[in-house]
């Protein structure tokens, strides 16, 4: 199948699930509010009942009454832990299942019954996200409706209420994929948009600001669990004569070729952020000091093998490192990354294209 189509109709597998759990807590509080103006509206409809014919509606209205009180129970969340969808599955088969019974109670009533029956499938069209639910949540009062009507009704009323309603399900599931791809689109911008508020364009990098988010969190984690965090800062070498001597495109392409090297050389749990220009920091948590040190050792070390073709031949670069483990000295993030600016300050002074601690041994040699 065409894959352009196919993603009009389906997000990528890892966004399958963050989509679906955004959809469900977007309807469990709609279910509190629709849930009772669904019931009560089936009670009212006692009135139309009894139009139609007095002697029964006292009938209908209990038969409306049990129904609707055993669906009220999944209006609200309850310690039964029922999944929204699980919860609208049961509002809907005993509210929608409560018309179907109670016109079936009266004469021709679900040929009356069928615009009520058929309207109540056009809500299950903005509750249910995928084709699968919305046929498990029409399923048993679909099936009442036919086994009810099969009997209650005349061939011609039969043939014309099953055609009626089944060309109902389909519009609604028509609807339905159509409002899942309204909403997917919505979720695929939202999605870029906070990327793209998050991240550094030209790198992908994690931004100032977003990375100060995240090591505040760590931090808070870290202090809560006595475990140990570590940032390292670091910043290319001599990168003004690199813009320079070779121009900015090449500056441009020496900044992110460092990014991905340095993403390469770290783990999945840590963070990388790029704090402006060519400045750099690293926040690894469950980290000590040595695993810090070897870390920004091994960065460094990649770095240095990176090579970038250029018009004036290849070109090699370096950077500098500073490194500083939290300890009670740091109440916030920013005194920690302090420390490690300082550390990486040291490394440029007594060298470059090395690694300081923060209070710690002196750079290590090349
Ligand atoms: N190409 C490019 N250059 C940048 C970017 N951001 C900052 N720069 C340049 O990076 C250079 C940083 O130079 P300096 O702060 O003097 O430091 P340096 O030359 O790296 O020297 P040391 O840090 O002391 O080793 C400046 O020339 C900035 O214009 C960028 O996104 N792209």
């Amino acid at each position: 199948m065409d894959s352009a189509f196919t993603r009009q109709w389906s997000l990528p597998p890892e966004d399958e699930a963050t989509f679906n759990a955004q959809h469900n807590a977007m309807i469990a509080p709609m279910l509190a509010v629709l849930g009772p103006f669904f019931g009560v509206s089936i009670l009212l409809f006692t009135v139309w009942d009894y139009l139609i014919d007095p002697g029964r509606a006292g009938a209908t209205f209990l038969t409306r009454l049990l129904l609707v009180c055993a669906g009220a129970s999944a209006y609200f969340p309850t310690g039964l832990r029922w999944s929204p969808v699980q919860r609208c599955a049961m509002i809907y088969a005993t509210h929608a299942g409560a018309i179907t019974v109670t016109a079936a109670m009266l004469e021709d009533g679900l040929l009356y019954g069928l615009a009520g029956i058929t309207a109540c499938l056009f809500m299950v069209s903005a509750i249910a996200i995928r084709l699968r639910t919305f046929f498990l949540i029409i399923g048993p009062p679909a099936a009442a409706f036919f086994v009810l009507s099969s009997k209650e009704m005349t061939t011609l009323g039969f043939v014309n209420g099953a055609i009626l309603y089944t060309f109902s399900v389909v519009m609604a599931a028509i609807l339905m994929l159509a409002i899942r791809v309204f909403r997917q689109r919505a979720f695929l911008s939202e999605k870029k948009l906070l990327y793209s508020s998050r991240h550094d364009s030209m790198t992908g990098a994690c931004n100032q600001a977003y990375l100060t988010e995240l090591a505040e969190r760590e931090m808070a984690v870290a202090k809560r669990h006595a475990r140990p965090l570590a940032v390292a800062m670091l910043d290319i070498d001599h990168f003004k004569r690199v813009n320079d001597v070779y121009g900015h495109a090449v500056g441009d392409e020496v900044i992110r070729q460092l990014v991905d090297t340095c993403k390469r050389s770290i783990r999945s749990i840590d963070h990388f952020g790029r704090m402006g220009g060519e400045e750099f920091v690293c926040v690894m948590p469950e980290t000590s000091v040595q695993e810090a040190l070897t870390c920004a050792e091994r960065m460094r070390r990649n770095i240095e093998q990176v090579r970038v073709d250029t018009a004036q031949g290849v070109l090699s670069f370096t950077a500098s490192f500073g490194v500083a483990v939290l300890t009670p000295r740091h109440p916030r993030w920013s005194d920690l990354l302090s420390d490690a600016d300082t550390a990486m300050y040291r490394a440029k002074n007594t060298g470059r294209n090395r690694v300081a601690l923060a209070f710690g041994e002196p750079p290590s040699a090349r």
